[in-house]
């Protein structure tokens, strides 16, 4: 394979290919890496298969920001990130930074690793929604799993208090997870801690048993485990435990003579498909133009010869449909873009899980010396444990009663584009706030590194609000709905949590939300200032029935036009009580799966 940053490199020897992937995040990559697998296997050797990858990033191989694990929340991350900056939200009126990466390997290179999952009901619910095929059985059994290599924890590790479920995870795929190891204690006291502490203020929240976060059912607090390739277990050398991000798992461990039919474009940004005009077909795929980050008056075009795959993420792959004329007609027709398809549901439905900090000042230093990710721990809150049962039930009953209202207002502030689509969205996260008892809020326990602080992150995890990114203006409107009631009670609790005599002892100062903030109304004023996307973004090319308002259907294809799929965040039609990466890994598996057995399929009809 070959990495470059130099468009004549890769055109003079081709400017046509199989597959043209644009975006090489997390989803990008395992598009390109199936080809490893049996049948492809066959495929890759094939010299008429060929791929293109285009990253608007650059590749950063051993920058040790991405590969120490360490690195996370205290290295400058300023230029592997885009710098997407939200419009005023509805709520506090302050705009937002949303982060996601713009290097080689996507979010995966700049996130904090944690390996969680979702409920499996959340799952099932992609195939209740209208996607066949689409449930939690598929997703754990045949992709996410097909994804990981799981490294199972040592005896040193169980006895320090990680748990695990061997059955949920994978064990010979590409991205390596796993404990840190040497497992950073004496932070061990900090987490068991904080663990026990959640039972005094959650009640019933699961703290003992093989609670693992990947198991289909993440709730509890158990310890984190990540995207990593742990250390040995005798070496205490610093740089032992390495970030597995999407490239470092999926490219740069193949060997540099293996696939000479893989080409990796970075610095590099797609611009917009090119299509073939059919008089009585829909419009296909003719290739991408795409032009040097350098110097953008230099464009490009490569030619494609079966598919443009869409992974770059839940920000861009929307504004990258709508810049390729597929998007609302009004929108477009406004910009001068010439109408390819007519799907407004292109750029709605944006949701990410709004969260809020909590610091402290310990009385120690936070062990740093092996390279472990900052979070120790984490809870998986459920709406009993955080509201109490009365409180639960009127929160759910208010759920109930406000649904048809909170649809026409997703509708009317262009979060989705069907009002029935709404509708029955909300009333699938009602299902599972109300009657399946998934976990509503997280919150994740950290140490800061090199320092003597730690921190408590909390946020929502099943948002009811949902905003819209577009290109006339960079526009994800939060509408806060009931949302914001639960991230000032998750914030109360974890002050509740932190001032138990155990955990108490642990720190000298709370610096935030700090003294100043006490009645439950100063915690309101506090989350309305301080509140921030998590980075977790989703849904802004539905997967739905286009009567729902989807972009996309079960096989990912976009509505009305030929040979494009999306493959990333960005389908998600709904939140997950979890961290996204091994989702999105699961996707992206799924759909080169799709993709190759099509491939066949049209190989077979050729003979
Ligand atoms: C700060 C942060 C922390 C997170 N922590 C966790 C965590 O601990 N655990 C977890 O599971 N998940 C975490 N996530 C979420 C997870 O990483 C993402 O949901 C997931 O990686 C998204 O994958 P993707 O393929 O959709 O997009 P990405 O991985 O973001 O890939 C999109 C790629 O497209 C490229 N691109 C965009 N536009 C263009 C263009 N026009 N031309 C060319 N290239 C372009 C980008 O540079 C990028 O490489 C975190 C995310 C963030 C931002």
């Amino acid at each position: 394979y070959e990495i470059t940053n130099n468009t004549t490199s890769i055109l003079s020897k081709s400017s046509e290919f199989s597959y043209i992937i644009v975006g090489g995040g997390t989803a990008g990559e395992c598009s390109v890496d199936y080809p490893s697998l049996t049948i492809a296997n066959r495929l890759t050797v094939n010299p008429n298969i060929s791929v293109l990858v285009i990253e608007a990033g650059r590749n950063l191989r051993d920058d040790p920001r991405i590969t120490d694990p360490g690195s996370f929340g205290v290295a400058d991350y300023s230029d592997l990130e885009w710098d997407y900056v939200s419009t005023n939200q509805s709520l506090g009126n302050r705009s937002q930074a949303l982060t996601v990466g713009k290097v080689l390997g996507g979010s995966s290179a700049i996130n904090g690793m944690q390996w969680t999952r979702g409920t499996a009901a959340q799952y099932d619910a992609l195939e209740k929604l209208g996607n066949p095929g689409w449930n939690f059985d598929s997703m754990q059994k045949r992709y996410m799993k097909k994804s990981e290599r799981f490294h199972k924890p040592t005896l040193n590790q169980t006895n320090l208090g990680v748990t695990f479920q061997p059955s949920a995870h994978g064990l010979n795929g590409r991205v390596s997870t796993g404990f840190p190891n040497p497992y950073p204690c004496p932070l061990c006291n900090l987490w068991d801690v904080l663990i026990q502490a959640s039972s005094a203020v959650f009640p019933g929240i699961r703290t003992t048993g093989e609670i693992d976060q990947c198991s289909g059912d993440p709730r509890g607090v158990s310890r984190c485990s990540y995207s990593i390739i742990p250390g040995s277990d005798s070496d205490l050398e610093a740089g032992e435990n390495i970030r597995s991000s999407s490239a470092e798992s999926y490219v740069y461990s193949l060997s540099p003579n293996d696939r000479p039919n893989l080409h990796i474009l970075v610095e590099h940004k797609a611009v917009n498909i090119v299509w073939n005009e059919h008089p009585d077909l829909p419009p296909s795929a003719r290739g991408v133009a795409f032009q040097a980050e350098s110097d953008p008056s230099q464009s490009f075009l490569a030619i494609v010869q079966k598919e443009v795959i869409v992974s770059l993420g839940a920000l861009s792959s929307a504004p990258f449909l709508e810049r390729s004329g597929v998007g609302d007609r009004n929108l477009l027709e406004n910009l001068d873009i010439s109408v390819t398809a007519d799907l407004p549901a292109v750029g709605t439905n944006l949701q990410d899980q709004a969260g809020i900090f909590s610091l402290f000042d310990a009385s120690f230093m936070m062990n740093t010396t092996n390279h472990a990710p900052a979070a120790g721990a984490a809870a998986f809150v459920t709406l009993p444990q955080i509201l109490g049962s009365k409180g639960a039930e009127a929160y759910v009953q208010d759920l109930k009663h406000s649904l048809q209202q909170r649809a026409q207002r997703i509708v009317d502030t262009g979060g989705l584009t069907s009002f029935e689509g709404a509708s029955k969205v909300l009333e699938i996260q009602f299902e599972q706030i109300g009657t399946e008892n998934a976990p509503v809020v997280e919150l994740d326990f950290i140490a800061l590194p090199a320092s003597s602080a730690f921190a408590a992150s909390t946020w929502i995890l099943l948002p009811q609000y949902r905003g819209n990114i577009h290109i006339t203006s960079n526009d994800p409107r939060i509408v806060p709905a009931k949302d914001f009631t639960l991230v000032v009670n998750a914030s109360l609790a974890t002050r509740k949590l932190f001032t138990q005599p155990s955990v108490k002892n642990l720190y000298s100062l709370e610096l935030l939300p700090g003294l100043t903030v006490q009645t439950p109304e100063d915690f309101t004023a506090y989350v309305f200032a301080n509140y921030s996307a998590v980075g977790h973004f989703i849904g802004t090319v539905p997967m739905l029935p286009q009567s729902l308002g989807g972009a996309v259907d079960a096989e990912l294809k976009v509505y009305g036009v030929k040979g494009v799929r999306v493959a990333d965040a960005s389908i998600l039609p709904i939140q997950l009580s979890a961290h996204l990466q091994s989702t999105v890994y699961g996707i992206a598996e799924k759909a080169a799966e799709m993709i190759l057995n099509e491939y066949e399929k049209g190989r077979r009809e050729e003979m």
